[in-house]
């Protein structure tokens, strides 16, 4: 089997696998990849050990599935209610040299008060696919309803930095960006990849890149991040953050391909 249940902590997911060995987890709560192994078997994805794992609040570390609202540019939810929300598994299994797992959220699928505050019919699916060193996230927003609907999306992926290693970005900035401290940036009009420390991102529908770490005060601030933790990982998130439009019947697609 390729594609089997499991639980993270409280919470039950699905593992992934391709069939020469890489390797990913998603929980249900959120389809949020809590880790990815590319088949050298090393880890790619940070995930802080204070995160709650019991559904009570989003996961610290992974990869958040953020809409339909960016951070607090609304009036709804910090980052939107897709990271907080239980998803279906739908599909999963081997294509070709592929693991893949398909996740959908529907408003049929939204917590009452969170349904109300958000009156639109939506399908949001992700699919998790990998192979060899390869991870594919691909996430389809699709309007069911009648009326227009606005959302923002982002894939606030945190990514695994080794004790010892910087954070090196390039094809961003003019010179390289090496993470010692808090950053918090957005990118425009992202077209070419993005490198950190060897791994290479690709990203397509999505506009802009945030860059983001807490550096050591914010990181002491968090509840869910040990103070030291945030030495570990980097996000480089694929977004957009302004909302877009999505009139009746369309679907917007936006893909992010990390090669290690
Ligand atoms: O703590 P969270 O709600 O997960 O948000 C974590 C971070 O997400 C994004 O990267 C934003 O740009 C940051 O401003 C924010 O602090």
């Amino acid at each position: 089997m390729t594609t089997t249940t499991t639980t993270y902590g409280h919470l039950p997911a699905i593992r992934i696998a391709s069939p020469e060995g890489a390797e990913a987890i998603v929980t249900l709560f959120g389809a949020h990849l809590v880790s990815w192994k590319s088949a050298d078997g090393k880890q790619r994805i940070f995930m802080s050990e204070h995160s709650a794992l019991d559904g009570s609040k989003a996961l610290r570390g992974g990869v958040p599935v953020i809409f339909p609202q960016f951070a607090e540019r609304g009036t709804g939810m910090r980052h939107g209610f897709a990271r907080t929300a239980t998803w279906r598994h739908v599909a999963g299994g081997v294509e070709g040299t592929m693991g893949y797992g398909l996740f959908e959220l529907t408003h049929a699928d939204l917590a009452p008060q969170v349904a109300e505050a958000w009156p639109h019919e939506f399908a949001l699916r992700l699919r998790v696919a990998l192979h060899d060193k390869e991870l594919q996230l691909v996430l389809e927003v699709e309007n069911t309803g009648e009326d227009l609907l606005q959302f923002a999306a982002a894939l606030h992926t945190y990514f695994h930095i080794d004790a010892g290693e910087e954070a090196r970005i390039t094809g961003l900035e003019a010179a390289p960006l090496v993470i010692r401290d808090k950053i918090d940036r957005i990118y425009r009009h992202i077209g070419a990849p993005i490198q950190l420390n060897g791994m290479r991102l690709e990203q397509s529908g999505f506009r802009d890149a945030v860059v983001w770490n807490p550096g050591p005060a914010d990181a002491a601030a968090l509840s869910d991040l040990g103070d030291d933790e945030w030495q570990r990982f980097v996000c480089i998130e694929p977004a957009s953050v302004d909302p877009m439009p999505l009139y009746p019947g369309e679907t917007w697609t936006g893909r992010h391909v990390v090669t290690a």
